[in-house]
């Protein structure tokens, strides 16, 4: 029986404690020989030595003495350990808990090529710390090194205060918000913005669980007005344009907010079009489907059998046939980055809690053992990818978005030695009686493939070999993940164009007869204040303002109200003839005045226009011209407007 193969044990001791050996180590040298070493960005023919739990090495022909152990790869792939941006173990869901904690899980990971997962960690009604001290326990048995998100469920001050301990002290780098699940942890778009706006804020990447719960609720009661009350209503209560609205509208909120976003399981073409527009447009958004939504289609949900049907049931459901296909195109093309598995297990016993009622069925499929096999299968195996692109979507892209990367996702010197061989003329077939996840039912049962991990590596142990496990309960290191990954690169510039590109707040003049003279007085005050601290003045301040830009419509009424704030007005002279329309002189009694009303007019939006507000520059002018001319210039000026600048 899977569920008997493995068993906790004390914390890194390699103590038995139900019959099941656990191995406290094996060799911390290792020598990986012969084989072709693929990266995301290269491939080679190359040996790669391990010392103490890192890769020294990555190099032909390493020549080592005899307390190494050496495997041999010729004629096989060493990649690096696959990472799973998507778990849910030991979580508490729908009525119960997901049959695979972190040490039945990781084995089955560790069994299937993968050497570190992200897991959700669920606040505790709504508390983040709670929520983190719950799933530290919940760790305690790990065997495999592990990160975390974290849900965001409700919103307070205390959870935004949180978030920053959760990002600055825990090493979490993301949030989640889930648009579904009405009533349990659905969060509505008001706290969905505050959400983005603190991600934004704290360097954290926003991640959403993308299906409109209002509208799954009304398609729920619709199938059970329609006695439909099994599986197949799960598919068919939350069809895929509710996913496709959930995503447009998060891509949206979080371009309005202009914050990366990251889509977890993608499951539909309609969800895939969406992040394909957003990314299109130069939008930072990431999407990841999960194997399930790749490789399997609804008409499973249709099984005569509740036990065979309910397995299938997952949200965002499994679609129809078709969906599939073009969500692997969009994996190939870039168009989605990266695979996951949404591992949340429930075996038959649980799921028969819907037995008369498909929203009882706790949601969730099996995928952390399969995941590499069947990706590497159906996506290289078809041609449709290349082997250094599945490095990249099972293991470097994660890595990259969680800020983790080269200690994850590479095979580089320096980095952790969480390496697998992969042996692609080895066949396989999948099944609950051989898997290693606790779950009596597997959704892949019966499938076969080919490309199989022989060996995995993982901190330098090798902990799967000859289909044989070796793991260590409590060897598994929590890996802290820095905030501010390079999906963050560029925003502080895009958020400075944005405002540059405002031309706002406008500046306006309110022409109100009262308020103008109350405001009078308080300039004068001004005015009175420069003056009487005896003010020096630079020596272009003059009592004659040149003014330009005007509204060639605007009255001598208006000037007075717009210019007559600053103090007394001697004089103004609108220009009225074709050469001087727009322009006019404006002369004050007192050069204070004068002065603030350039400081305070320069740009001022009348009408449309931005005022131009100039001193008259007798000096600047005649270092330019003639002296003479200039005068004569300056007095024909004066003359064409009827201004005059002597003190009557
Ligand atoms: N996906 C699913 O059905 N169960 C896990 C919870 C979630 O990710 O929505
Ligand atoms: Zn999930």
């Amino acid at each position: 029986d899977s569920a008997t193969q493995f068993c906790s044990a004390e914390r890194g001791s390699g103590v038995e404690s139900c019959g099941i050996p656990s191995y406290s180590s094996s060799s911390t040298r290792i020598l990986i020989k012969g084989g072709t070493v693929v990266n995301a960005h290269h491939q080679q023919l190359a040996d790669v030595y391990v010392e103490d739990g890192i890769i020294v090495a990555v190099q032909p022909n390493i020549k080592v003495g005899d307390e190494v152990t050496v495997l041999d790869a010729t004629g096989k792939f060493v990649m690096p350990g696959g990472i799973d941006p998507h778990t849910h173990l030991a979580m508490e869901f729908m009525g119960t808990e997901t049959i695979d904690d972190f040490f039945s899980g990781q084995a089955a990971a560790l069994a299937g090529g993968t050497t570190m997962h992200i897991d959700f960690v669920i606040p505790v009604n709504g508390n983040l710390v709670a929520g983190f001290e719950a799933y530290e326990n919940k760790s305690r048995n790990a065997c495999m090194d592990y990160g975390f998100h974290m849900a965001i469920t409700k919103w307070d001050e205390g959870v935004s205060k949180d978030m920053e301990i959760m990002v600055k002290e825990k090493g979490i780098n993301s949030f989640k918000f889930f648009l579904a699940y009405k009533g349990s942890l659905m969060v509505t778009d008001d706290l969905l913005l505050e959400g983005l706006k603190r991600c934004k804020s704290l360097g954290a990447l926003a991640m959403v669980h993308a299906e409109n719960g209002d509208a799954v609720f009304e398609g729920q009661k619709r199938m059970i007005e329609l006695g439909i009350t099994g599986p197949e209503g799960h598919a068919l209560s939350r069809p895929p344009v509710l996913e496709g609205e959930a995503t447009s509208r998060a891509i949206r909120l979080a371009r309005f907010v202009n914050t990366p976003l990251y889509v977890v399981h993608v499951m539909s073409v309609d969800a895939m079009d969406e992040i394909a527009k957003a990314r299109k447009a130069g939008q930072k958004v990431i999407g990841e489907p999960v194997v399930s939504g790749l490789i399997l289609d609804d008409h499973w949900l249709w099984d005569p059998d509740f036990k065979i049907a309910s397995k299938y049931v997952m949200s965002p459901p499994i679609r129809s046939v078709g969906h599939g296909k073009s969500l692997q195109e969009a994996l190939s093309t870039g168009i989605l980055q990266l695979v996951g598995t949404d591992h949340c297990t429930f075996n038959s016993t649980q799921k028969a809690l819907g037995l008369d009622d498909f929203r009882k069925i706790p949601n969730g499929v099996n995928g952390l053992e399969e995941r590499m096999h069947l990706t590497w299968d159906t996506m290289v195996g078809s041609g449709q990818i290349s082997a250094t692109d599945f490095v990249r979507i099972t293991s470097t892209e994660c890595a990259k978005i969680f800020n983790i990367y080269p200690r994850k996702g590479a095979i580089l010197p320096g980095s952790d030695a969480d390496i697998i061989i992969l042996n692609p003329n080895s066949s396989y077939e999948i099944s609950s009686k051989s898997h290693h996840s606790r779950s009596d039912t597997n959704v892949y049962e019966g499938r076969r493939g080919q490309g199989k991990v022989e060996v995995t590596i993982a901190g330098g142990r090798i902990v799967w070999e000859n289909d044989e496990l070796k793991v260590v309960p409590g060897s598994g290191k929590y890996v802290e993940m820095p905030h501010f990954s390079y999906l963050f690169d560029g925003i502080e510039k895009s958020d400075a164009n944005y405002l540059s590109s405002l031309r706002a707040p406008v500046k306006r003049v309110r022409i109100q007869k009262t308020a103008t003279r109350r405001s009078r007085r308080s300039r004068a005050m001004t005015t009175v204040s420069l003056r009487k601290q005896n003010t020096r003045l630079p020596p272009e301040v003059n009592r004659v303002l040149y003014v330009r830009n005007l509204p060639f419509n605007i009255t001598s009424e208006e000037m007075y109200d717009i210019f007559g704030k600053y103090g007394a007005i001697r004089q103004i002279r609108i220009g009225c003839n074709k050469d001087t329309k727009g322009t006019a002189f404006v002369v004050y009694e007192d050069i204070y005045d004068a002065k603030q009303a350039v400081d305070h007019l320069s740009g001022f939006n009348v009408a449309n226009r931005y005022l131009i507000v100039l001193y008259y520059q007798h000096a600047k002018m005649s270092k330019k011209f003639d002296q003479k001319k200039n005068e004569e210039e300056v007095a024909k000026l004066q003359e064409k407007y009827g201004v005059s600048t002597k003190d009557k």
